[in-house]
């Protein structure tokens, strides 16, 4: 008998015996009960045994790389990191490390420090306010599902996607985040993206190629986009074309978990708003970091060294691995590797 048909006939024959559904049964593994483990040998390699997701939702993860949670952040919250983003656009607060990054076509236009020519808030460890997305009970209790107890955020953005300026800049080209991860196992990481508003296809949702999560990282590079590219937003060339696109309709606090190697992107902004999602990704602090020397990724550590030396004014000496523990943080558990 095959797994799922098992557990089928095991939830039909524990509905019998009047005892509680399936999932609460993987809730107590203590009480005697058989766990899901037991069920599933080896089957689940995406997510972690704890109580947190239903059935329903491990095999979903497992099986396409991301999971949408409707309504996790409450409007309160995102009210708060709307006002901070807010006043960071105004340099009002300049919290050490943040990144203001503009769309490529605004950089080379008119500038005004306010938030309409940023594109995207990066680095905001230092930012009390909107770190607060990092340390949310909600959002950890997801992360720990795919992580496990010792979570590091390793990468925060909040993307304001600005009305497209006509020449389809404001796309984000298909691309997994693991090119930008020196650091492994991928399934030991996860991304967590928050809509602050709606966000469907009109204002740039986030698309998603299902399933590709169970590939391989790709080599990636600046896509030959006639009206130009944002610095470092590579993609890659060669995906299968005819696999299917899913555009992920969201709901203000609605937020998608997803694995780092699952293909991804956003559309460009066809309305006059600045579409707005608050992320972090996260990782177990057991993952190690790797050497990319040599790999598809040294194109992007080159860019990213270049920009830390611009930044920081790290000369020389400095690897992507310091860049990435220098910015880490812990939010749960212990510190281990990263
Ligand atoms: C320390 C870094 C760590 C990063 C880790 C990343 C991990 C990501 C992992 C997660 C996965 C995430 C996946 C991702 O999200 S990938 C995208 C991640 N993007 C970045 O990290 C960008 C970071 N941005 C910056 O550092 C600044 O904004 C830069 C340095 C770019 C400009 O700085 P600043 O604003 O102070 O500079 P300026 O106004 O004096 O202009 C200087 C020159 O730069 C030109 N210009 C301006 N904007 C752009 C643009 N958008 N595209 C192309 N060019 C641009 C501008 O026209 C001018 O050129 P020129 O007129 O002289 O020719
Ligand atoms: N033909 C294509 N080849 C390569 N990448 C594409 C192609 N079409 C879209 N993309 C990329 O896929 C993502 C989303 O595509 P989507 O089709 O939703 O957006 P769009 O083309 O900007 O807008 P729309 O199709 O809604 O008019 C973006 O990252 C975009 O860069
Ligand atoms: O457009 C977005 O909000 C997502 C962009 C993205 O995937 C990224 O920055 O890695
Ligand atoms: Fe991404
Ligand atoms: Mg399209």
């Amino acid at each position: 008998m095959n797994s799922d048909r098992a557990a089928a006939r095991l939830r039909v024959v524990l509905g019998h015996l009047g005892c509680p559904p399936y999932e609460a049964v993987i809730a107590h593994p203590t009480s005697g009960a058989i766990s899901s483990a037991s069920f599933h040998p080896q089957q689940f390699q995406y997510t972690q045994n704890n109580n947190v997701l239903s059935l329903e939702q491990r095999k979903f993860y497992e099986e396409n790389g991301f999971l949408v949670i409707k309504n996790l952040v409450s409007d309160a919250d995102i009210e708060r990191f709307r006002n901070e983003f807010e006043r960071l656009c105004r340099q009002e607060v300049k919290p050490p490390g943040l990144l203001l990054m503009k769309d490529v076509t605004i950089a080379k236009s008119v500038y005004a420090p306010n938030e309409k020519v940023i594109t995207k808030a990066q680095d905001f460890q230092e930012d009390e306010e909107l770190f607060r997305y990092c340390t949310l009970p909600e959002i950890l209790k997801y992360v720990e599902c795919f992580t496990g107890p010792n979570i590091m955020a390793m990468h925060t953005m909040l993307i304001n996607k600005p009305p497209d300026p006509g020449k389809k800049t404001s796309r984000h080209p298909l691309h997994q985040d693991l090119h930008y991860f020196p650091f492994r196992p991928s399934n030991s990481i996860v991304c967590a993206w928050t809509a602050m508003e709606h966000i469907d296809r009109n204002n740039g949702c986030l698309v998603v190629l299902p399933g590709t999560h169970k590939g391989t990282l790709k080599p990636h590079d600046y896509p030959q986009w006639e009206g130009g590219v944002n610095i470092m937003y590579h993609g890659i060339q060669d995906y299968d074309k005819n696999n299917a696109r899913v555009h992920l309709v969201m709901e203000k606090g609605d937020t998608v978990f997803f694995h780092p190697l699952l293909i991804h992107g956003s559309g460009q902004n066809r309305t006059q708003g600045f579409r707005k999602a608050i992320s972090c990704h996260f990782a177990s602090s057991s993952c190690h970091y790797i050497d990319v020397t040599g790999t598809s990724q040294e194109n992007i550590e080159k860019e990213v060294v270049s920009i830390a030396d611009r930044f920081y004014g790290m000369k020389g000496g400095f690897s992507l691995k310091d860049i990435w523990r220098f910015r880490a943080r812990l939010v749960r558990g212990q510190r281990i590797n990263l």
